[in-house]
C-alpha cells in the first residue's frame, strides 16, 4: 500500500532504520571481542501475524548483522518437550537470545515458556523477573511492541507529562507494558478491555491513543478526539477488495485520519519498529552477558596473562 505524502502519518521506517544502524555499530564491535550476536526464534504451531514477523525479524537481523535461526515446532508438542529446547538453547553459549512467539497453541501455557527462558536471554523482556524492571523505571530492555509505540508518539514532540492517554487492549506483551512505559514518562494512563462499559467514551477523552485488539477496524471516527495521536498496533489478515491477503490494524485508518492529528499507518507504522527493538534488545542481552562474563572470567583471566 502507497501512503499519500501527508505530515499525519507516523510512519515506523525511518525510526527503524536509525535504530538498526546503532545495532549494526553495536554488532560489529561484539563480533570483534569475540561475542557474535545469535537470536533463535521459537514458533509453535501457524499464526499468520507471526508469519510477518519473523519473515522481517529474518530480513533485518541480515541487515543489522546479527546471526538469526528459526526453530519451528508443530502445533501438537507437548509443553515438556518445548521446555527442553528451550533449556537446550539457555545453556548453548552461542545463543544470545530467545523469542518465544505468541500465540501457542492452547494446551501450551505461554507463561510456562516465557519463564523458561533464561532471563539473560529474554530479549522480549517477557519473563517474570524482566518485566518487573518497567515497573520500577529500569526500561533499558522492554517489550518490543510496547516500547516500539511509545518511540512511535515520541515521533509527534507530545510532551508525555501529564498526557491524557488510553490504550485499548491489556495484554502482558502489548497493552499493559505500554502503561507502564507511559507512566514512567509522566503520562495519565487509562487502559481499557473487553469488560470495559464504554470504550468510545474513554478513547475520545484521549490525546494519544494506543489500540492492541486483533479487530480491523475496531476504532472509527467518532471515537477518536480531534488533534489525537493514534498509535494502530494491530496486525491483522484479511482478504482485500482484489481477493489478495492484506494486512490492516485495528484502526479505521480512512475515517480516522481526517479527525486525529497523528495516524500510524497499517504496514508501516509500529511493525517495523518492533523488529528493530527486538534486534536491539538482542544487543543490551549481549552486553549483560559480556559483562557477566568479563565479571567471573575476564579479570582473572587478564591477571593470569600478566
Ligand atoms: N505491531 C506489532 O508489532 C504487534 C502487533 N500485534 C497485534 O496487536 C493485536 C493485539 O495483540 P495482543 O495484545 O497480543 O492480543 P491479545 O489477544 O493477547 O489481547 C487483545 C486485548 O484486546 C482486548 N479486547 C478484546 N476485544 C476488545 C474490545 N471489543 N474492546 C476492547 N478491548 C478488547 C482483550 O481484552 P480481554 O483480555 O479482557 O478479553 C485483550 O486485552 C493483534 O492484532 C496482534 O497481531 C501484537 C504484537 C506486536
Ligand atoms: N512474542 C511475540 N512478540 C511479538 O511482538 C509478536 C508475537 N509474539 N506474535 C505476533 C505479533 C505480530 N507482530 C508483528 C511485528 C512486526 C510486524 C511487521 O514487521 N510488520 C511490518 C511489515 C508488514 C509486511 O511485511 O507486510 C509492518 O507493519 O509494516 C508484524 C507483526 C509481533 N508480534
Amino acid at each position: 500500500m502507497s501512503l499519500p505524502d501527508d505530515s499525519r502519518y507516523l510512519r515506523g521506517g525511518p525510526v527503524a532504520q536509525r535504530i538498526i544502524v546503532a545495532v549494526r555499530e553495536d554488532a560489529k564491535i561484539a563480533k570483534a571481542e569475540g561475542f557474535p550476536p545469535k537470536l533463535i526464534s521459537i514458533t509453535v504451531g501457524d499464526t499468520d501475524a507471526v508469519d510477518v514477523y519473523v519473515r522481517n525479524q529474518r530480513a533485518k537481523a541480515q541487515l543489522a548483522g546479527i546471526d538469526f535461526e528459526e526453530r519451528r515446532f508443530p502445533a501438537t508438542i507437548t509443553s515438556g518437550e518445548l521446555e527442553a529446547a528451550i533449556h537446550g538453547l539457555n545453556a548453548d553459549p552461542r545463543v544470545t537470545g530467545i523469542i518465544i512467539q505468541r500465540p501457542v497453541p492452547a494446551h501450551i501455557s505461554v507463561k510456562t515458556l516465557q519463564a523458561a527462558v533464561h532471563p539473560l536471554k529474554d530479549v522480549e523482556g517477557m519473563h517474570p523477573a524482566s518485566i518487573g524492571n518497567i515497573v520500577y523505571n529500569q526500561l533499558d530492555l522492554a517489550p518490543c511492541t510496547a516500547a516500539a509505540s511509545v518511540e512511535l508518539l515520541r515521533e509527534t514532540g507530545l510532551d508525555l507529562k501529564g498526557l491524557e492517554v488510553v490504550i485499548v487492549g491489556h495484554s502482558e506483551i502489548v497493552g499493559k507494558p505500554i502503561a507502564f512505559l507511559l507512566m514512567s514518562e509522566g503520562a495519565t494512563v487509562t487502559v481499557c478491555h473487553h469488560m470495559t462499559r464504554s470504550v468510545a467514551a474513554h478513547a475520545r477523552r484521549a490525546d494519544a491513543l494506543f489500540v492492541a485488539v486483533g479487530k480491523p477496524r475496531l476504532i472509527k471516527a467518532d471515537m477518536v478526539k480531534p488533534g489525537a495521536a493514534v498509535i494502530d498496533i494491530g496486525i491483522n489478515s484479511e482478504i482485500g477488495p482484489d481477493g489478495t491477503s492484506r494486512i490492516v490494524g485495528d484502526v479505521d485508518t480512512d475515517s480516522v485520519k481526517d479527525v486525529a492529528s497523528w495516524i500510524t499507518p497499517v504496514p508501516g507504522g509500529v511493525g517495523p519498529i518492533t523488529v528493530a527493538i527486538l534486534l536491539r534488545n538482542t544487543m543490551v542481552a549481549l552486553s549483560r552477558q559480556h559483562a557477566l562474563y568479563e565479571s567471573t572470567y575476564g579479570t582473572a583471566d587478564r591477571l593470569a596473562a600478566e
